[in-house]
């Protein structure tokens, strides 16, 4: 089984929603929304990568201090497995735009589970919405 090393943020805006994007056409699991983030290169640390595919993928600057780390997905999918630490992000610098994806939006936590979104990705919005209820629950 080839293991495939993807990282990916959760950023948060002063609202409490969090920011999904949807995947392109051309793409595997293209219409599907995701948490944005990429393959890590060779070389690369995941930090470096997931700030990097920020820039690219919606045109924003993070600085890899501002990554947090909240959990990961290690999924089985057909033909790999998936192994993607997923990062909060609540500074940044720009408007998210759609470059390299097909659309965004930013979603109350509570509704991330009426989307559409990879298979790996379920433990993760449940990290997610537990982690923000219990920040606006003190
Ligand atoms: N960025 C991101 N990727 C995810 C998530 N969940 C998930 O299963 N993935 C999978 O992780 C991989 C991310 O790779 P990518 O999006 O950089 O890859 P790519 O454009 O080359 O797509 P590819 O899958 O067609 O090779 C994809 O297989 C994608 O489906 C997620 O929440 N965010």
């Amino acid at each position: 089984m080839r293991l495939v090393l993807v990282v990916a943020a959760a950023l948060v805006d002063g609202s409490g929603r969090i920011l999904v994007t949807q995947r392109p056409e051309g793409k595997s699991m293209a219409g599907l929304w995701e948490f944005p983030g990429g393959k890590i290169e060779a070389g690369e640390t995941p930090e470096a990568a997931l700030c990097r595919e920020l820039a690219e993928e919606i045109g924003v600057t993070v600085e890899p201090s501002a990554l947090e780390p909240l959990t990961f997905a290690s999924h089985t999918y057909a033909d790999f497995h998936l192994m993607m630490p997923l990062y909060v992000v609540r500074r940044w610098v720009g408007t998210p735009a759609a470059l390299e994806v097909a659309d965004l939006q930013f979603v109350m936590p509570e509704r991330l589970g009426e989307l559409a979104m990879p298979e790996a990705d379920g433990p993760l919005v449940s990290a997610v919405q537990s982690i923000f209820t219990e920040i606006s629950a003190t």
